[in-house]
């Protein structure tokens, strides 16, 4: 099924411009994240495209060529899965994800059939007998996934589904869905402020900010072509080098950099996996921090730009808080973004 949202805002009766007039569209098949900081309206829009909120006058969402707008949730034919997985406790795997099937009337052996299909699908199986209460926060997460799927929705909808486990199981369960969604092939759209999660299973991702989308990419197209600073601090976490530029040379407090193109009026960003240490780099400061992360050390410098710079370093031997080191950036590594974009 394809989505379509146009012009669709959402003033709370108090006043709150949750949302500021929206358009979206989401191709079949097509797996999107909302993702953005707390209050940034992902909620909001995930609940006006569920039915579970009335969007202001003038907004319209489509299934396809159906216009849904007025329709009630319960005839959306949307599957939800929340954080808290909503499931209940007191009833089997097997009779928690056949319920939907139930409301829907079908046939006994249709609804057995359905249900065994995606215990199967969910890896469910050595489970489908036990109460809910006997299972593990991650499998629980798979019964309420199951559970959506199982009356194929036109749409699945899943708001921060991953959010109540320990860090471990919510990387290996995002892995999980990431395959899962594929499988299942249907469009989705999952609402996340984790921005490796929203990477790990988007096709594409909507980053959000006040209530508006202020870029739609895929993770590789953020991450290397993020439009504004918001975009390039929110996504891999892009440092801004505050200096003086002078044509393409950018003078900082710790040396001189050269740049892809003019930097005039604009503000140069680097991830710190570009901030290389090395002998004979034009850029000096001193080591503050060091952390060691297993694969690599992340270093944190001062004294190069205004606030402290981090380097991803990956050699065997890392340098001492205290130390003074050299660095160097490749200028394509650098992101010249309009100064002005900050208010995003
Ligand atoms: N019922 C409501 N009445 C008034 N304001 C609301 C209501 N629900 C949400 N808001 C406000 O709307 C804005 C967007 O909220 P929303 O829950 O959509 O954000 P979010 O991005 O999902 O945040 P989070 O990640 O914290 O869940 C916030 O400022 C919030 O306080």
């Amino acid at each position: 099924m394809t989505l379509r949202l146009t012009h669709t805002a959402k003033t709370y009766p108090d006043g709150t411009k949750a949302l500021l007039p929206t358009e979206l569209s989401v191709c079949k098949g097509e797996i999107v994240s909302l993702l953005g900081p707390s209050g940034c309206g992902k909620t909001t829009l995930l609940r006006i495209i569920a039915g579970l909120e009335t969007p202001d006058a003038g907004s319209d969402i489509w299934f396809d060529d159906d216009n849904v707008t007025a329709l009630a949730v319960e005839d959306r034919q949307v599957g939800m899965v929340f954080q808290s997985y909503a499931l209940f406790p007191n009833m089997s795997v097997r009779a928690n994800i056949g319920y939907g099937l139930k409301m829907q009337k079908l046939p006994k052996a249709e609804i057995d059939a359905r249900v065994t299909e995606v215990l199967e699908m969910c890896q469910l199986q050595p489970f489908a007998s036990r109460a809910i209460t006997a299972l593990s926060g991650g499998q629980r997460q798979r019964v309420a996934l199951a559970r959506a799927i199982a009356p194929r929705p036109r749409l699945l909808l899943l708001d921060e589904p991953l959010s109540a486990l320990d860090a471990s199981l919510r990387e290996s369960l995002r892995d999980e869905l990431a395959v899962l969604l594929r499988e299942f092939d249907i469009t989705a759209i999952f609402v996340t402020h984790d921005q490796d999660e929203a990477m790990a299973i988007a096709d594409r991702v909507a980053v959000m900010s006040h209530g508006r989308v202020v870029q739609s990419g895929s993770p590789e197209e953020l991450y290397r072509n993020p439009t504004s600073s918001f975009v390039a601090g929110f996504v891999g976490n892009a440092m801004a080098l505050s200096g003086k530029a002078d044509g393409t040379t950018l003078h900082l407090e710790g040396g001189t950099l050269t740049l892809p193109s003019d930097g005039a009026g604009q503000t140069v960003y680097v991830r710190a996996e570009d901030v290389r240490i090395e002998e004979s780099g034009p850029l000096r400061g001193k080591v503050e921090a060091v952390t060691f992360l297993g694969t690599h050390y992340r270093v944190v410098i001062s004294g190069v730009t205004s606030g402290a710079i981090a380097s991803i370093h990956s050699g065997q031997i890392a340098p001492k808080v205290g130390d003074f080191v050299n660095m160097s950036i490749n200028p394509e590594a650098l992101m010249l973004l309009p100064t002005e974009a900050d208010v995003a």
